[in-house]
């Protein structure tokens, strides 16, 4: 197995840059969350991984040693534009996806099998792909992406209109090969998925990363905010308390340093108070927070 490392590339279409030195590690055994506005360079960064697009400069390394032909044989990959054979049969397109990756006959039937049944799509085996429902290929399409036993697996945008059960399907799938060892990444906007899911994560915005960790990590760089829940409180009953830097609804934001017992006291003052704790900011907030540019 190995680390799959993303280093310094750069990619530019015509005059506009659209990768601006990007990297980063995606380890062995890890899920990572890739994830950034619509237009970034996720899918641009995945092709070169891929080698179906080639970076101006940068390298790309699996194991200590850059990806080459043998090596990228090794990858797993969900393209964003499904790629699959739409006249095709499910269980032949997937047996010969297992063959062209170098396994033999047997090996391909059985894995075809093995994973039409995990994905749920097995008795839709002998049906043209392009009778199933959008969510059946993109089961179909995954199958495809695992069928070879990939060392690598490069996801892009693998949850995209799946329902909840396939939703926890493709995760648990996801979970269970990076505990095998193998670097799992995927991009995603659903980012409380992403949350819930991934070891890191990494925020990309105009073709660099701005943020990488895990939830953990970035949570501990976005700012804290103060869940105060009174009842019976006037209108504006924080407007004068010391510290208060920013209010919506129930979440106060503090001036650095502030003492958060200024708040408190004015709340039983105010009312009934229900509720007074810290809040860490959810991925959510922190990606609005470092796509709009306020922690990039
Ligand atoms: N073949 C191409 N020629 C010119 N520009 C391109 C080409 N492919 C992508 N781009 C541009 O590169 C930028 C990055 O696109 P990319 O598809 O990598 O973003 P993304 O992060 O995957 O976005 P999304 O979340 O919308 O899928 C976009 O501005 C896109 O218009």
């Amino acid at each position: 197995m190995g680390n799959l490392i993303l280093d310094r590339i750069s990619k530019s279409y015509g005059e506009r840059k659209v990768l601006d030195g990007l990297g980063f590690e995606v380890r062995e055994g890890e899920l990572f969350g890739f994830v950034g506005s619509n237009g970034a360079g996720k899918t641009t960064t995945m092709r070169i991984v891929l080698g179906v697009l080639a970076a101006d400069s940068g390298t790309v390394s699996w194991g200590g040693a850059p990806l080459d032909e043998s090596s990228r044989r090794e990858i797993g990959y969900m393209p964003e534009e499904r790629g699959l054979y739409p006249k095709m049969k499910v269980r032949e397109q997937l047996v010969y996806l297992a063959r062209l990756r170098g396994r033999s006959p047997q090996d391909a039937r059985r894995a075809a099998e093995e994973w039409m049944e995990r994905l749920g799509v097995a008795e839709r085996g002998g049906d043209e792909v392009e009778k199933l429902s959008l969510g059946n290929q993109q089961r179909v399409q995954l199958a495809a992406a695992l069928v070879h036993d990939p060392k690598i697996l490069v996801l892009d945008e693998p949850f995209s209109g799946l329902d909840p059960v396939a939703v926890d399907v493709m995760s648990q799938v996801l979970r269970d090969k990076s505990a095998e060892g193998v670097p799992v990444v995927f991009s995603s906007h659903q980012l409380d998925l992403v949350e819930r899911l991934c070891d890191r994560v990494g925020i990309i915005r105009g073709g660099a990363m701005v943020a990488v960790g895990t939830t953990a990590e970035l949570q501990e760089q976005g700012q804290a905010k103060l869940l105060c829940r009174v009842e019976g409180a006037p209108d504006g009953w924080a407007e004068t308390v010391p510290g208060v830097l920013a209010r919506e609804g129930d979440l106060f934001t503090l001036a650095p340093g502030a003492d958060e017992q200024h708040l408190l006291r004015a709340a039983l003052a105010a009312g009934q108070v229900r509720e007074f704790s810290w809040r860490r900011p959810t991925l959510t907030e922190l990606f609005r927070d470092v796509v709009t540019g306020d922690k990039a």
